[in-house]
């Protein structure tokens, strides 16, 4: 073993890539000519501000990292875990260990992105080199661009010109297993528990990271209708990397044209969030609806996030998302829908609900979601076209099997009259839109 101190060594520092497969960031570092000290932080900037100390995602990180362990342990290495802000474990890691190096993937939200300069500057003091890389997206940042140079606003002709560009040179995988080898051999650290770091363990039912080529053949057929397991369920997987896009880019491209343009919609989003860091940081994507005078009724909000609309589709979705951290692509778009345009709820209330809820909650896909939903988005539909809650019910769920599952009280006294009639809605919604929008 080697002593912390003396050795000079990279460190990899994973983040959204919690794997040790396919890695571009690790792999580089592997191939630095130093040998790797992987580690993890559990960033108190982002844990502090969750409410819920039963967060299931820091579950599933948590599981994540002991997963790491064990394999890194079986090769006579560990990953080092911190818990604390990352600029102070950075100032004490330089103290402790002799780096040379420091190697991670890009995060493209607005916090990563500022927590990434601080930690460069830090390091850059000490002369030592902050190197990130390409992992969790086939095309970031400023890759496809249109004929004018500017980053795509609009998801087919991105898509299109995503297609063009991609070949076998970004699909493949970064064989880091040949370099294993190279992780720094040193001394098992222990790993903070839950309970040090404020939070309680919670069940590990989380979704499967496979998928079977079986799912994704009849994905197109089967996607929209939420009573059927037609998806994936992978986004966790995505969203914290333990599994890798480009293989799942690969299976796309070898199964399912329509499943990969779901993977397209997510790079999409990503270079959104870069190109365009406002909104993240709560402006609409179209600043003219920020004139939307919103009702921002707290009581209607409220029956929103419990399932209390009296809408069986909107009410279904929401005891899916309270019950499980999941909710159907098809019946995310129909309650956000709901909540901006019947409601006139400001998308953002909704969009820092899903932010609570959702496992697999991503900035980038959540907030595109969202102002989708609401038209203040890039690609969004025209204003006036309304989701019916009772039409897509009639269309996605035509036996009732999903509403009959999320909603078992249906037929019973207790469940609650709708909230507003949908042609009133409509029309209020047409009419705050329309207000908002002509004084532009
Ligand atoms: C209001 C709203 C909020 C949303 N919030 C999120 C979110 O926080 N995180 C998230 O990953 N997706 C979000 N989506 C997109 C989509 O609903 C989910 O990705 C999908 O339902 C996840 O289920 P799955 O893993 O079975 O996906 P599949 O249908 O199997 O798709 C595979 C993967 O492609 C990606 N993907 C699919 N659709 C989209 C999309 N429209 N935009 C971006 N990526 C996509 C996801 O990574 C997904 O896991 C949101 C959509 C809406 C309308």
């Amino acid at each position: 073993m080697s002593s912390p101190s003396k050795e000079k060594i990279a460190v990899f520092w994973h983040r959204r890539d919690l794997r040790l497969h396919d890695n571009a960031g690790l792999y580089r570092a592997l191939r630095s000519g130093y040998k790797v000290l992987p580690l993890f932080i559990f960033d108190r900037k982002i844990l502090d501000a969750l409410e819920n100390k039963e967060d299931k995602r820091v579950m599933f990180i948590y599981d994540a990292i002991l997963e790491i362990k064990d394999k890194l342990n079986k090769m006579d290495s560990d990953i080092l875990v911190e818990h604390g802000f990352a600029a102070n474990v950075w100032k004490e890691l330089i103290t402790k260990y002799n780096i040379a190096e420091v190697y991670t993937n890009g995060d493209y939200e607005p916090y990563a992105t500022e927590r990434d300069q601080e930690i460069t500057d830090i390091l850059a003091k000490e002369n030592i080199p902050f190197k990130s890389f390409k992992d969790q997206v086939i095309f970031e940042k400023k890759e496809i661009l249109s004929g004018q140079h500017t980053p795509y606003t609009v998801f087919t002709p991105y898509s299109r010109a995503w297609k063009d560009k991609c070949n076998k040179f970004f699909l493949s995988s970064y064989p880091t297993e040949k370099y294993f080898s190279n992780f720094f051999s040193h001394t098992k650290p222990d790993i903070p528990s839950l309970k040090e770091m404020g939070f309680e363990k919670t069940d590990e039912d989380f979704p499967s990271d496979k998928v079977r080529d079986e799912l994704l053949e009849k994905y197109e057929e089967q996607r929209n209708y939420p009573a059927l397991p037609g998806t994936s369920r992978l986004g966790i997987h995505l969203r914290f990397g333990t599994i890798s896009i480009r293989d799942m880019a690969r299976k796309a491209f070898d199964t399912s044209n329509t499943w990969l343009n779901e993977l397209i919609w997510r790079d999409f989003y990503q270079q959104i969030l870069w190109n365009f860091p406002q909104v993240g940081k709560g402006k609409a994507f179209r600043p003219d609806y920020d004139k939307i005078k919103w009702r921002n009724n707290e009581e209607e909000f409220k029956a929103w996030c419990e399932g209390r609309t009296g809408y069986p589709l909107v009410d279904a979705g929401m005891h899916q998302i309270n019950a499980t951290g999941f909710m159907h692509n098809r019946i995310r778009m129909v309650t956000a829908s709901f909540l901006t345009k019947h409601l006139l709820i400001d998308w953002r209330w909704g969009e820092a609900y899903f932010a609570e809820k959702l496992l697999d909650y991503d900035l980038a896909a959540n907030n595109g979601g969202w102002q989708w939903a609401a038209g203040s988005g890039t690609d969004a539909a025209p204003y006036f076209r309304i989701f019916n809650p009772t039409a897509q019910a009639e269309k996605f769920d035509k036996k009732g099997e999903y509403i009959k599952k999320w909603v078992p009280e249906l037929n019973s006294l207790n469940y609650p009259d709708p909230i507003v009639d949908h042609k009133f809605a409509r029309e209020r919604c047409l009419k705050a839109y329309k207000d908002a929008l002509d004084k532009s």
